[in-house]
């Protein structure tokens, strides 16, 4: 009787943590509907604008503030952070870019126009290779124009040679990814409040563990730029409260979440 009155009181007191996922703002690549991957594309001038009005605004009105930052080790992902916390005035923050945290490569695809590879490989087999759990792009070539540009960027010094990527389905980004997400849950349920900041597919990938989305279930998550997800844990048992929360304007949310799940032009 008083062991259950006490488990009542503690669930009633019940101790959470927040954990929030945010993709980075519109890169040159995104602007120019170009697969990119592992590419180190700078973000676009409006990539760097949303990041401020968007990314920032929407955690400022939420009131939201953090201990700790992971981002990847490209430079549209570690810029967007910087923007973000300097917006929030926080840049002194730790940050973290880890490798594992780098977007899905997109193999030989790097660098092709979306909208050009559908007219040459039709949709269907353009959406296998970005939406499909084991959809695997054709391995990056050494006549790929950025190639060499990958190989010999100092961003990838810390991935080991036997784990460098020329080409991964989501499955693959999934399985990379889950190590650091072990890593980082085990901080937020210790308190510590976390903020990700990456790109597409690895957001798409965390959301998976998070969620515990089947792979048909995640193949249909589409993640707009600069858009906030906040997630609730217990910190006592680890559970996820409720869903994810997307902050800011929902009709905003929604015209780009269908933007990035369409091909473009
Ligand atoms: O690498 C890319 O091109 C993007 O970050 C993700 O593109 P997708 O939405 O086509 O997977």
């Amino acid at each position: 009787m008083f062991k259950a009155l006490k488990e009542k009181l503690s669930n009633l007191i019940m101790k959470t943590n927040r954990l929030v996922l945010l993709r980075h703002g519109e890169s040159e690549f995104n602007l120019r509907n170009l697969f990119c991957g592992w590419h180190d594309a700078p973000l676009s001038a409006s990539g760097l604008e949303e990041a401020r009005t968007i990314a920032a605004a929407n955690l400022i009105a939420a009131k939201l503030v953090f201990d700790k930052v992971y981002c990847s080790t490209l430079s549209r992902s570690k810029r967007s952070a910087e923007v973000i916390l300097s917006e929030m005035k926080c840049s002194f923050l730790p940050t973290v870019s880890d490798w594992r945290l780098n977007e899905r490569h997109y193999g030989n695809l790097t660098g092709a126009n979306k909208r050009d590879m559908a007219n040459r490989y039709g949709e269907e087999q353009v959406q296998f290779w970005r939406r499909n759990y084991d959809g695997l792009p054709p391995p990056i070539e050494t006549s790929n124009k950025y190639f060499y540009h990958i190989c010999n960027n100092p961003a990838f010094q810390a991935v080991p040679i036997d784990q460098f990527p020329l080409t991964e389905s989501m499955r693959m980004c999934v399985d990379r990814v889950s190590p650091v997400w072990s890593e980082i849950r085990k901080e937020v349920l210790e308190g510590i409040r976390v903020l990700i900041v990456v790109h597409g597919t690895v957001t798409r990938a965390l959301v998976k563990h998070i969620e515990g989305l089947s792979e048909e279930q995640i193949e249909k998550v589409n993640i707009p730029n600069s858009v906030p997800i906040v997630y609730e844990f217990n910190m006592k048992t680890g559970e996820l409260i409720g869903g994810s929360k997307y902050l800011g304007d929902a009709k905003y949310i929604e015209k780009m979440t269908e933007k990035v799940a369409g091909i473009g032009n």
